[in-house]
């Protein structure tokens, strides 16, 4: 039986105890269609994150919904390739939901071990569910033919846009196919402990007692990995701000920056506030500012020190960096930039399809403005540390060494970690290296 027969019920009138029959939704979505409606948006534009919100807020999470929403985007470029051929004319905007289905059908019977015709009549009745009857012979015939292709003549390309492919491997000539790879895996839940209040071990144990799996980093110590995937407000101690969901390539930068009591800190580009919460946390008697051009994530930053607890201790600001300079001198300043994001493309796969080799130029010009003006903002003797979750060097070490060379007062310390690769300038971590997010750190100090 189809599995998608199993949610037949969310079409029928629902029958209270008393017999009185409430009014039919007029389109009651199956896992499927859900699943389809959060893909179409990322085909259209729209970013996975907001898309998997919106659903969750709606209709509740659900495992499968977003197991095939998620993978069909990781691996749309391969399924996309797969089905282009076979399509007369491009499905358009409004029916793009179909064309997920497609995409959909294609990814259950590649990497979940569907059956191929449970997976075709999955999709073909998902489209009745999306009130899009007159789909379904096209659906069909899409499915059937890109399987058979499939049979036929294997996929051979690398699931990931052509221009990246080629900076990847003009960047890193030995590595590039293990970056990919690292890119097609699912991402591990990592925690960021509050080692003030709480030892790391101390925490891996309150999360044995609670019957989950986790073990610690081997290069961040604050961190660990969860062995699955797990609701992250049920965890012990998230809701007192005990742990936060960070990678453990994050969580090396506020160490790297390592404010003195009483120190003026800059978390530049702060929001969602990842790394200002670990400030906050790590050096609480430091006076941290957060500033973020983006409101709304301005927003989420609020949130999360309030989880924290340490709202009242960083003052935050929405400013644009680029535009506006700032008046305040700053002893250590974090420049998280505005990057092409290439080094979190397991975490975010809709970057496969949103991200252009155009974007490189307008983010390098951002980047360098940045670190310019902040530059100006450092105290003498202050550090800057320049960070960016970017794999390719143009935002990395060749932004850094254009700036060193035009700024006679600054100069590079050098990195060491137990993973990852020193580079002309900086520090550089790959996708997957010890588990990690792709990374890279420069720090710099302003001469006296
Ligand atoms: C990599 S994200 C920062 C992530 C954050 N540091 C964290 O750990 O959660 C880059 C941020 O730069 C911000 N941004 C981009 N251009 C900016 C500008 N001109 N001024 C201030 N913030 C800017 C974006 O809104 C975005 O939140």
């Amino acid at each position: 039986m189809p599995a998608c027969s199993r949610h037949r019920s969310f079409c029928r009138p629902i029958r209270l105890a008393s017999g009185i029959a409430l009014a039919k939704p007029r389109h009651a979505l199956t896992l499927r269609a859900r699943s389809a409606r959060i893909i179409a948006r990322v085909l259209t534009g729209g970013a996975l994150d907001p898309a998997l919100d919106e659903d969750r807020a709606r209709h509740g999470r659900h495992g499968l919904v977003e197991e095939l929403a998620i993978g069909t985007i990781r691996y749309a470029p391969r399924l996309l390739a797969r089905t282009a051929p076979l399509l007369r004319h491009p499905f358009r905007k409004a029916d793009q939901d179909l064309q997920a289905l497609i995409l959909m059908g294609l990814y259950q019977a590649f990497f979940m071990d569907t059956p191929e015709p449970v997976a075709v009549s999955e999709a073909v009745a998902a489209a009745d569910a999306l009130a899009k009857p007159w789909g379904k012979g096209a659906l069909n015939a899409v499915l059937r033919a890109a399987l058979a292709a499939e049979a036929v003549a294997p996929y051979t390309g690398y699931n990931h846009p052509d221009w990246f492919v080629d900076r990847l491997q003009a960047a890193w000539p030995e590595t590039w196919r293990a970056v990919l790879a690292a890119n097609d895996e699912r991402a591990p839940l990592t925690l960021r402990v509050d080692t003030r209040r709480i030892a790391r071990d101390d925490y891996l144990e309150r999360l044995a007692q609670a019957g989950i799996a986790a073990r610690a980093h081997p290069v961040a110590d604050t961190a660990v990995v969860l062995a699955q995937g797990a609701l992250v407000p049920g965890l012990p101690g998230f809701r007192e701000g005990l742990v936060s969901v960070q990678d453990a390539a994050a969580q090396l930068a506020a160490p790297l920056l390592a404010p003195a009591p009483r120190e003026a800190v800059l978390d530049a580009c702060a929001a969602p506030g990842g790394k200002t919460g670990h400030l906050a946390q790590s050096a609480p008697e430091a006076r941290v500012t957060a500033i973020d051009s983006d409101p709304a994530r301005m927003a989420r930053l609020a949130e999360t020190l309030t989880r924290l607890g340490c709202l009242g201790r960083v003052r935050t600001l929405t400013h644009d960096l680029a535009e506006y300079p700032l008046d305040d001198c700053f002893a250590r300043i974090l420049l998280d930039a505005p990057c092409s994001a290439t080094g979190v493309i397991r975490r975010h796969p809709d970057i496969k399809l949103h991200r252009r080799v155009s974007d490189l130029p307008p983010l390098r010009a951002i980047q360098a403005r940045l670190l310019d003006r902040l530059w100006h903002n450092l105290a003498p003797g202050g550090t800057m540390v320049y960070a960016t979750c970017s794999v390719l060097p143009e935002e990395n070490e060749d932004q850094v060494i254009d700036f060193l060379a035009r700024t006679p007062d600054a100069r590079e310390d050098a990195l060491h970690f137990p993973v990852g690769q020193a580079r002309r300038a900086g520090w550089q971590f790959l996708p997957g290296e010890a588990g990690m997010d792709g990374f890279y750190y420069a720090r710099l100090a302003r001469r006296a």
